[in-house]
Order: C-alpha cells, then sequence, then structure tokens
C-alpha cells in the first residue's frame, strides 16, 4: 500500500518533501494516521506535505498539526469555504495547499492565489498511482503562474521523465511522483533530472520576470 512518494520541489531542500498521500490513511482512522505520521517525523527532518483526498478536509485540520504535518491541501472541489479552511490550516501553524481536479477550471482558484501557499494542478483523476498524465492540464498550471509568479505550483500524477519537460515550462516547481521514480533504475538520477529541469525553467521565469 503505497502511502508516501518522494518529491523533488524547490520548497524542500536537499530531501525533497514527503507528499503523504491521506485518503488511504483515513480510511483507516485516525489513530492509523498518527502512527505513520508521527513516525515520519520522528525519523525524517522532511516538510509532510499531506494532499487530503477527503470530502469534509475541515475535520482532519487539528490530527494533522498534532501528528506533524507540514502542509495542508485540500481539494477545493471539498469544501463551501475555502477561504476559511484556509485561515483554519495557517491557525494550526501548517501552511495551506490547494488542489484541483483535472476537469476542474483553474479559474475555481484564482481569487486564493494570495492567501494559499500551494496550488496542486492534479495531472489524472484522484484515486490510484499510474495513471497516464493529462497534458491538457498544462494550460492551466501556466495561467496560475503568469498570474502568482511566486506562488508554489505542484503537478501530481502520471509524471515522468517524458513529460517532467512539459510541466517545468508550464511553471510547475513542486514535482509528485509516484510510479517514475519506484520504478526507476536509477532512482536519484531521476530526481535529480527533475530538479533540475525545474530550477531551469524557474530560473527562467525569474530573469522573465525582472525583465518586464
Ligand atoms: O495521488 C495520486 C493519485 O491520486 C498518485 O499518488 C499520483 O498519481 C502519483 O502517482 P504516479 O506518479 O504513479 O501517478
Amino acid at each position: 500500500m503505497p502511502i508516501a512518494k518522494i518529491s523533488p520541489s524547490l520548497l524542500s531542500g536537499d530531501f525533497g518533501i514527503l507528499a503523504a498521500e491521506c485518503k488511504r490513511m483515513v480510511s483507516h482512522g485516525a489513530d492509523w494516521l498518527h502512527m505513520v505520521i508521527s513516525c515520519l517525523t520522528k525519523h525524517l527532518n522532511a516538510f509532510l506535505d499531506c494532499h487530503m483526498m477527503v470530502s469534509e478536509p475541515e475535520k482532519w485540520v487539528d490530527d494533522f498539526k498534532k501528528a506533524g504535518a507540514s502542509m495542508y491541501c485540500f481539494h477545493i472541489e471539498a469544501t463551501k469555504d475555502a477561504s476559511a479552511l484556509i485561515d483554519k490550516i495557517h491557525e494550526a501553524g501548517m501552511k495551506a495547499g490547494v488542489a484541483v481536479k483535472p476537469k476542474t477550471p483553474i479559474s475555481a482558484v484564482m481569487d486564493l492565489g494570495h492567501k494559499m501557499d500551494m496550488c496542486l494542478v492534479m495531472t489524472v483523476e484522484p484515486g490510484f498511482g499510474g495513471q497516464r498524465f493529462i497534458a491538457e492540464c498544462m494550460p492551466k498550471v501556466k495561467e496560475l503562474r503568469a498570474r502568482f509568479p511566486n506562488l508554489d505550483i505542484e503537478v501530481d500524477g502520471g509524471v515522468s521523465l517524458e513529460n517532467i519537460d512539459a510541466a517545468a515550462e508550464a511553471g510547475a516547481n513542486v514535482i509528485v511522483a509516484g510510479t517514475s521514480i519506484f520504478k526507476a533504475e536509477d532512482i536519484t538520477g531521476t530526481i535529480e533530472a527533475f530538479r533540475a529541469k525545474v530550477n531551469v525553467e524557474q530560473d527562467k521565469l525569474s530573469k522573465e520576470s525582472i525583465a518586464v
């Protein structure tokens, strides 16, 4: 049962982020959650980016904070008041991420651009690893990056060496990868290739914004 993915990211320093996939954990109850996240924080000094693929994301904020989560990323489709939920997450002392499913227009989160710490643009339907990267989501990343040059933008789902160029060129700077990392012959080399591509594109974007 995969519960954590390594995400090479600009946010992350040398270790990468551990993006906990919280749908399965939540289904096992709060004790299981505390066990897994507390255990990770005990043994790893990593930024814990928790992607909450759950309904009623408001319910889990305090439990995740207690367990040691660094970022609480909820789905825009799962809440009626995203702005209030971001406030609640910040008050609890975590960073707030907002995830958008492939069919949800990016306009759904544009008003939150100055408030959220990260936007996760899903590149597969949430559910399971090993799906095909949906390249049609890249214009959403591009639009978000054009409007918010300093926002962390994450992509998650089917990301691999074949499509990292498209994601990085669109402006994504936080990469979640499961299959392409864990099935790679050279895991370190694959993470380094992701990181290098993201860094090159982020440098280009920051030079462009200075020039404007
Ligand atoms: O969150 C997920 C789907 O909901 C997966 O974990 C995500 O798609 C990453 O896995 P892979 O890189 O194998 O696609």
